[in-house]
């Protein structure tokens, strides 16, 4: 393509981590002053930030609410923590409706919405909070669901470059009237640690792979089966046959905002989603609730495994 100048994500991509408490590159952001983080209904002068986050070490981002609520659940039985007898998990950003927010010791459990414009918000004050908890050496995940490529419905992809509709590996975000290009670099340590976790008795595959990443869930990824279309099966077909020989194993729509910001904060994450259908078979999911959240625990239960062993826990 002309004038095409890809940046290039190397193959053995290490995130340079931050060291010490969680820096953010903003000189405007003074703690001295108040900050609002309005969509989660927190300030680091209403509430004792470090108090609350400080010992935050894992942050798990997903798309839906009740995903991320049954996470933290399920974090609190990996962690062996006890709740109080008749208490639930409390969603600390319950002042607001645009995002939950819970925490299971050093874990928290965030939900992102939909899309890089919502995910984008949430990771921005998520930043902040970290910052304002002091805390240090934090992970994140994104812990997801996808459409697959050429693999059974129910499999894990861990994303080792996230690409843009037009398989360019980097997110462009439009900036007081220029088009800023953010590389989309994820650790490869950090996914061939991932990977190497899954074992022979898990009762899912897991698989590493190129993730493209959407603005849109139907025409951006040539569905046939939204409200407007103005291409053929054909046409479908042979893009997703050449993103599939160009390694894309799976297309969701977050991993490449996730990636950049985490890079650009030099903070080591992972993008891990379940395959909901096979695109090449089709466009549909009708596959029953109960499959389909049997195969949304699956993310969740490599990343747990991933904590525990970071965490010395058996
Ligand atoms: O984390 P989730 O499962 O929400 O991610 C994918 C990408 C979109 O947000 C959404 C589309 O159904 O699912
Ligand atoms: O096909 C799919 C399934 C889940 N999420 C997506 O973005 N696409």
């Amino acid at each position: 393509m002309a004038g095409f100048n890809p940046i290039k994500a190397p193959e053995d991509a290490v995130v340079n981590q931050q060291q010490g408490p969680m820096q953010i590159l903003n000189p405007n952001i003074d703690i001295d002053e108040e900050d609002v983080l309005y969509h989660i209904a927190l300030s680091n002068r209403s509430h004792d930030l470090k108090d609350m986050f400080q010992d935050v070490k894992f942050v798990c981002f997903g798309g839906s609410p009740s995903r991320m609520k049954k996470f933290a659940e399920f974090m609190v039985k990996e962690l062996r923590y006890k709740l109080v007898a008749g208490q639930s998990l409390c969603n600390i950003a319950h002042g607001s409706d645009r995002y939950v927010l819970y925490k299971v010791g050093p874990v928290l459990s965030v939900s992102h919405g939909m899309g890089i414009p919502s995910l984008s918000i949430i990771f921005h004050e998520i930043l902040k909070l970290l910052f304002h908890a002091g805390s240090s050496d934090v992970m994140f995940f994104r812990i997801g669901t996808s459409g697959g490529l050429g693999v059974e419905p129910g499999t894990v992809v861990i994303t080792e470059e996230a690409v843009d509709g037009i398989l360019r590996p980097y997110m462009e975000v439009a900036t007081l009237g220029m088009m800023l290009q953010y590389p989309a670099v994820l650790d490869q340590n950090v996914l061939k640690e991932l990977v190497a976790s899954s074992t022979p008795d898990d009762h899912f595959q897991t698989i590493r792979g190129k993730t493209m990443c959407t603005y849109d869930f139907y025409e951006g990824q040539g569905r046939l089966d939204g409200a407007f279309c103005d291409y053929k099966k054909s046409d479908k077909m042979a893009f997703l046959k050449r993103i599939y020989e160009r390694g894309v194993k799976n297309i969701e729509m977050e991993s490449l905002c996730f990636a950049a910001y985490c890079h650009r904060a030099g903070i080591k994450s992972a993008v891990i989603c379940v395959t909901l259908l096979d695109r090449l078979q089709g466009d549909q999911i009708a596959t029953p609730h109960d499959i389909m959240e049997e195969w949304q625990s699956r993310p969740q239960i490599i990343v747990a495994r991933y904590i525990k062993s970071k965490l010395g826990i058996i």
